[in-house]
This record gives C-alpha cells, sequence and structure tokens, in this order.
C-alpha cells in the first residue's frame, strides 16, 4: 500500500512570553492508503500542531511531511486538494442555514451553485444528515449535527485524505456515536485516508487501524491497538487501551485531558 502521509522528524517551535515552546521535537510517521490512523496524546502533547502542518497551515521548522507524495510546503497547493480538515469547533456562519454555508465554501473551492446542491443532497443523504433541516440556520442545530455538516463540508471536495482534530469531543454519547459511525463508514465506502486525533481511548481502539502516542512533542508508542495491548501483556491483568496510554505518557486518562503539559 502506497503512503498517504509521510512525516519526517518534523520539528515545530513556538515563542510565548518570550520563552520557547518546542510544539514538536522530531515527529516521524507514516500513514498507508485507506486507514484510519489515530494521534493520541495528552493536552498539549502537539497532536493539533501536527495537523496543522499536515493541512499547510503552518509551516514546520525542520523536517518534511509528504501527502501522496507532496511536500506540504513546496506543494501546498496540490496538498490543499487532496485534503481537508474537520477541526473540534467548526466554524459556520452562524445565521445562515447548513445549505448556504455548505455552498459558500464549495464556492471557494471553485464549485458551482449548481454543483453545490447537488452534492449537498446527495453527501446528505449518504451521511445521514435529514434533508428537512438543511434550509435551518446552524445556530438551531444541535452540536452533533453541526460535527455531521462540518463532515459533510469536508466531503464536497472529495478529500483523498481527511485530517479530523478531536471530531467527537464534546459530544453527547449519541451523536458521538453518530459521528464514529459516519467515521467508520467513509472508511468502509469511500476508501478515505484519515488522521483523526482524539481523548477518547475507546474511540481510538474501534476506529483506529494504527495508533501513534505523542508525548510532550515526541511519537513514544506506535501500533496496530490490538498489537499495543498485547505488549503489556504479562505486566497488566487483561490490558484496557487506557492502560497502554497511561504506560507511555505516565498519566491517567484524566490528567492528560486536563493537564496542560509544558513542553519548553
Ligand atoms: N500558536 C501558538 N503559539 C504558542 N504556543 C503554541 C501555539 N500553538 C500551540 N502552542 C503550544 O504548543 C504545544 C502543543 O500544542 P497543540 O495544540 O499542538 O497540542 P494538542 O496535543 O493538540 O493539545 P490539545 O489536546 O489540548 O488540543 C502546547 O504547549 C501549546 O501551548
Amino acid at each position: 500500500m502506497a503512503d498517504a502521509l509521510f512525516a519526517n522528524n518534523v520539528v515545530k517551535l513556538f515563542k510565548k512570553n518570550k520563552k520557547e515552546i518546542k510544539a514538536l521535537k522530531g515527529v516521524s510517521l507514516r500513514i498507508k492508503e485507506g486507514e484510519i490512523y489515530g494521534l493520541l496524546g495528552p493536552n498539549g502533547s502537539g497532536k493539533s500542531t501536527f495537523i496543522r502542518i499536515a493541512s499547510t497551515l503552518l509551516i514546520p521548522d525542520r523536517g518534511s511531511v509528504s501527502v501522496f507524495g507532496h511536500d506540504v510546503e513546496k506543494e501546498a497547493g496540490v496538498v490543499q486538494k487532496l485534503i481537508n480538515r474537520v477541526s473540534v469547533e467548526a466554524s459556520f456562519f452562524r445565521k445562515l442555514s447548513a445549505i448556504e454555508n455548505l455552498a459558500f465554501s464549495a464556492g471557494l473551492y471553485g464549485i458551482s451553485k449548481r454543483e453545490a446542491i447537488k452534492k449537498i443532497y446527495y453527501l446528505s443523504e449518504r451521511f445521514g444528515l435529514d434533508e428537512k433541516r438543511l434550509k435551518d440556520p446552524l445556530e438551531d442545530f444541535s452540536r452533533g449535527m453541526q460535527q455531521k455538516v462540518a463532515i459533510v463540508r469536508a466531503f464536497m471536495t472529495e478529500p483523498r485524505m481527511l485530517l479530523l482534530d478531536e471530531p467527537t469531543t464534546g459530544l453527547d454519547p449519541r451523536a458521538k456515536r453518530d459521528v464514529q459511525s459516519l467515521i467508520r463508514d467513509v472508511k468502509l465506502n469511500m476508501n478515505t485516508t484519515m488522521l483523526l486525533t482524539t481523548h477518547d481511548m475507546e474511540e481510538a481502539e474501534k476506529l483506529c487501524d494504527y495508533v501513534g502516542i505523542i508525548h510532550l512533542g515526541k511519537i513514544v508508542a506506535e501500533g496496530r491497538p490490538q498489537e499495543l495491548k498485547n505488549q503489556l501483556r504479562g505486566k497488566v491483568d487483561n490490558p484496557t487501551f487506557e492502560d497502554v496510554f497511561m504506560e507511555h505518557t505516565g498519566m491517567s486518562l484524566e490528567d492528560a485531558q486536563y493537564q496542560e503539559v509544558e513542553t519548553a
């Protein structure tokens, strides 16, 4: 299988209050075409920074990332046509309807209004977005529905790779399940490669073919979820994926979600 994404020794530094923060300290990873790669890590470990670099929004200080063989820095325009991104808090024109929002963003990619409307109805049906609600303003949608609209929006450009930055964080259990089954459906039926960040270990285990655990700007463990659990056998009885996370980050999940890690 070809590489959908290849990152080689990526370093990213930020300056905050005259202090240097090493958000990424040499991250290398590979994502195979058609797979879902889960990037897991505590708050502040560098997940979003990596996603922003992969989606051409940030430039690495060192190292390189290529998407389907195209360098994110030197061929940013080509990469932008191959990917799309869904973030934890999708931004919309809240007073405008779902259709208006979707048609507007399609227009930014040069898709005609007629073509956009066709796609909106097709994708809404495919992704279980109630057609009757498409004309309602976004502000009347639940967070779960908004995330579905965000995923439909990402698919308007037919991306070969989707970057999902905490797409289910903050959703209630039912909306979370809906978005997760949508992600699974996309993988099965559209052969879209996905990079997913999440704090939810059950989600990572359920959805991801391959997982990388990032801690203090470095990948500290990588493998298929089952392999990572197997590595703990003998050390922990019936290891769970949460045990895997704790083993490699030295943090409980609760700490990992609330602690902002100093990476200077
Ligand atoms: N624009 C910025 N300016 C200064 N520091 C930044 C900037 N963006 C990120 N950082 C810092 O870089 C580190 C990595 O942040 P990043 O947002 O990538 O982490 P994360 O793993 O996505 O965290 P979370 O799970 O909270 O979203 C953190 O210490 C963060 O404070």
